[in-house]
């Protein structure tokens, strides 16, 4: 555990670490010689001559004195230690989410991240005040003790020495099998809660299906399940604890039955035999609260792994010699792709993209359509490079994306998602993300181009209005538009609209096609769109399905070479809303 605090903490923070250790250990070490001086000075209190407690008194008190002062240190050094341990971790954790593959991050290491981030380091920061110090005590002050009573009765130590391990042993046995019995608890207690979460977040869909009244079985099941690991762990639970009590009280009775007959048979004196048994009440204390102590560090050291595990993934590949895109043309070369995040692994993986090869020229607007499920959004994230081809090679301006530095690409591409992205700020914080130092005039370009000006105006707070999280105080539309605004802020050569309009009313849609047309002129535009509006003006229509391109030309050579992009557009007559759909077999 303490070598993993020295892992994450890296070399900065191991100085303050190790003068930490040094302070706890020597307050440990100092409060165990100042229990051992108590015998001293019982004896010499209750002997014939009382003043020889003064000498025992003084070294006393210099050691209770001695101990407070270190004690003090520690504990400002444990808060100081721990609040830099918070810092370090979070700015890793920050450093590696920026280096780690988009495709890291799946839903569940993304709840992952977040516990570890927010109250996983919480919990760890409070681990050098608040188990290091008592755990350290726990270990250090009966060593001293066991010691110290060579000094006064080497009978009685020697019992300790063969006790204290046996005391220790009940205790760990007892604590182990308590924290299975937890961590069974905790994982029940988990579940209930995510279920209570699920329940809560879904309640449109259970009300609108009627679910309610019945209740909601995995909730029911759950609850049931929490249940029964609490009787389980008081069930199993309980002998341990009732073990140590045991334990400690047999020892006690051994050590006083032994101490009365040494003081009968005249081998020991009362004061030393009453000054032994204070001793021992101590070092049962001690013992008692190591167990504790170890157990939250065992907590702590396996959260502490978790974080170096995430610390240690490996990050995206970055060019060591980068190069710089000659223009804002984008390539495919033979691209194949298959996702091999899920459980089934990269071999078993089907591939989405297959020998995908295409261009699009600097300054024109290509139209990437086909049924769902087709691969068009991976085709835009293999361009931004969130995810490295399978096969084949992406290419911006002539140069292979995996051999272009991040910084650069990402200044290169911008990209409006399908599902839009805002974090809890203003309208402004949002679309400013994209470029923070941008002029009012080029905010308000992009406002008009996307119809975030006609939103802004209509809020009451107009551009300070806040979002809510993930944007929750804002309309569909009105979400689209702020990411539409952002992208076009940053004023990179390829823009990506990936069904970038889905969510807006058809007059706004047509407006923004025509502000996208005029984009054209100065960016490369790869726009995924379901409606015809936007696609029969594009220089090139892209038609793929199921990770193939099948077709490719201008609106008019598709409509007369007569394969499924014509059949579509034969339909759409009838179809409002036009949308590419699988051919039916
Ligand atoms: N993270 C992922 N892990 C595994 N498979 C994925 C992942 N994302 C997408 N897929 C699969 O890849 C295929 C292509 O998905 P993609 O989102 O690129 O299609 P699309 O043409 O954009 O679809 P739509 O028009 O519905 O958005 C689909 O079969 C999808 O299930």
């Amino acid at each position: 555990m303490i070598r993993q605090l020295y892992r994450v903490l890296g070399p900065e923070g191991s100085r303050p670490l190790n003068r930490l250790l040094a302070l706890q250990s020597g307050a440990a070490v100092l409060q165990g010689v100042a229990f051992a001086l108590l015998v001293p000075v019982l004896q010499a209190l209750l002997s014939a001559d009382p003043d020889d407690v003064w000498p025992w008194l003084t070294a006393f008190t210099g050691c209770v004195l001695g101990y407070a002062a270190l004690q003090g240190a520690a504990l400002s050094g444990g808060f100081t230690v721990g609040s830099q341990l918070s810092r370090v971790l979070h700015r890793r954790l920050a450093d590696q989410a920026l280096r780690l593959p988009l495709g890291w991050f799946t839903a569940s290491r993304t709840a992952e991240f977040s516990r570890l981030a927010g109250q996983n380091v919480i919990q760890v920061m409070s681990t050098p005040a608040h188990l290091l110090r008592p755990f350290l005590t726990s270990l250090l002050t009966p060593v001293t003790l066991v010691i110290a009573t060579f000094f006064l009765d080497v009978r009685t130590a020697l019992v300790l020495l063969v006790c204290a391990p046996v005391l220790f042993a009940v205790q760990w046995a007892g604590a182990a099998m308590m924290r299975r019995l937890d961590l069974g608890r905790d994982a029940a207690a988990g579940e209930s809660a995510d279920r209570v979460l699920e329940y809560t977040r879904n309640q449109p869909v259970l009300r609108a299906f009627g679910r309610t009244a019945e209740g909601y079985g995995a909730l029911d099941d759950a609850l049931v399940a929490e249940a029964r690991a609490d009787r389980r762990l008081i069930a199993r639970g309980l002998p341990g604890l009732v073990s140590f009590t045991f334990a400690t009280r047999l020892v006690f009775a051994l050590l006083l039955a032994l101490g009365v007959s040494w003081q009968l048979d005249g081998s020991l004196t009362v004061p030393t035999l009453l000054a032994l048994l204070v001793l021992l009440v101590r070092l049962i204390d001690s013992v008692s609260s190591a167990a504790e102590a170890g157990a939250g560090m065992r907590i702590a050291r396996n959260t502490l792994e978790r974080l170096g595990a995430v610390l240690d993934e490996p990050p995206f590949p970055q060019p060591v010699e980068p190069r710089t895109p000659r223009d804002a043309s984008v390539e495919f070369s033979g691209v194949g792709f298959r996702y091999t995040d899920g459980t089934a692994g990269a071999a078993s993986a089907r591939p989405v993209l297959n020998d995908v090869t295409f261009r699009l020229p600097e300054r024109s607007m290509t139209a990437l359509v086909g049924p769902s499920g087709a691969g068009k959004s991976t085709v835009a994230a293999l361009i931004a490079r969130f995810r490295d081809t399978t096969e084949g090679t992406v290419r911006i301006g002539g140069v292979d994306v995996r051999e272009i530095a991040a910084d650069d690409l990402a200044a290169h591409v911008s990209l409006v998602f399908q599902d839009v992205h805002l974090f809890d700020g203003t309208i402004e914080e949002n679309v400013r993300i994209a470029s923070p130092d941008a002029a009012p005039d080029e905010l308000a370009t992009a406002a008009a181009m996307s119809g975030l000006d006609r939103v802004v105006a209509e809020l009451p707070d107009g551009w300070d209005t806040r979002v809510g999280e993930g944007g929750a105080r804002l309309s569909g539309g009105q979400r689209q538009r702020v990411s539409i605004a952002r992208a076009l802020l940053k004023e990179a050569p390829i823009l990506i609209l990936d069904e970038a309009t889905a969510a807006l009313d058809q007059e706004s849609e047509a407006l923004f096609a025509d502000a996208v047309r005029a984009l054209a002129d100065r960016k490369t535009l790869l726009v995924i769109a379901h409606r015809l509006s936007t696609v029969v003006h594009a220089d090139q229509i892209l038609v793929l399905e199921d990770g193939e391109i099948t077709e490719q030309g201008t609106h008019d050579d598709l409509v007369t070479a007569g394969g499924t992009y014509a059949s579509f557009w034969q339909r759409r007559a009838r179809a409002h809303g036009w949308r590419l759909e699988a051919a039916r077999p």
